[in-house]
């Protein structure tokens, strides 16, 4: 793969399509986001696309944060690529697992978002509401989201002053 192709999300999608990219997924979702949890799930299994999944395992209440932070956590601590995080909203699960260092959790109802998410911002979290948005939807946020790549450039610049953020706060 030339260097230009390494950076192209098209040639990336298109090797990732091959099944020559093995993406590791971590996935969670509180009660409000079981059912899409599930379909998101079965989209990811048609794919062949691997994952974990963090919980929760019903559709009893639960707490989002608990699922944010473990999810979080393992993709910070690099065992997976991304995350993927879905509660009712998506705004409690992403604010959440943006209190996690190294995190970027983005909330996403739409394809160019996602598309965008990881193109400018490197996105490392998708977040989504179950209640916002439904499974046909959101499947192709997740397909938007893990075939694009971040351009860097310019966006790097500014994705370091957002750690530089966190950095200011210790
Ligand atoms: O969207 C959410 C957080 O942003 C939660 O899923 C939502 O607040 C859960 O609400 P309830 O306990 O009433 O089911």
């Amino acid at each position: 793969m030339s260097l230009l192709c390494a950076l192209c999300y098209k040639c990336i999608y298109k090797v990732f399509e091959r099944g020559e990219i093995k993406l590791k997924l971590a996935i969670g979702s509180d009660h409000a986001g079981f059912n899409l949890k599930e379909a998101v799930k079965k989209h990811l299994d048609k794919k062949g696309i691997e994952y974990k999944d963090f919980g929760t395992y019903s559709e009893e209440s639960c707490d989002y944060p608990d699922i944010a932070k473990d999810v979080a956590l393992a993709v910070k601590n690099g065992q997976y690529d991304f995350g993927i995080l879905i509660c009712g909203t998506g705004i409690g699960i992403s604010i959440a697992a943006n209190k996690v260092r190294g995190i970027r959790a983005a909330l996403c109802h739409d394809t160019f978002s996602a598309k965008a998410a990881r193109a400018h911002n490197n996105a490392n979290i998708l977040a989504m509401g179950a209640r916002v948005i439904g499974e046909g939807l959101a499947c192709e946020i997740v397909d938007a989201f893990l075939s694009s790549a971040f351009e860097g450039g310019r966006h790097q610049r500014r994705v370091d002053k957002i750690h530089l953020i966190e950095d200011e706060q210790q």
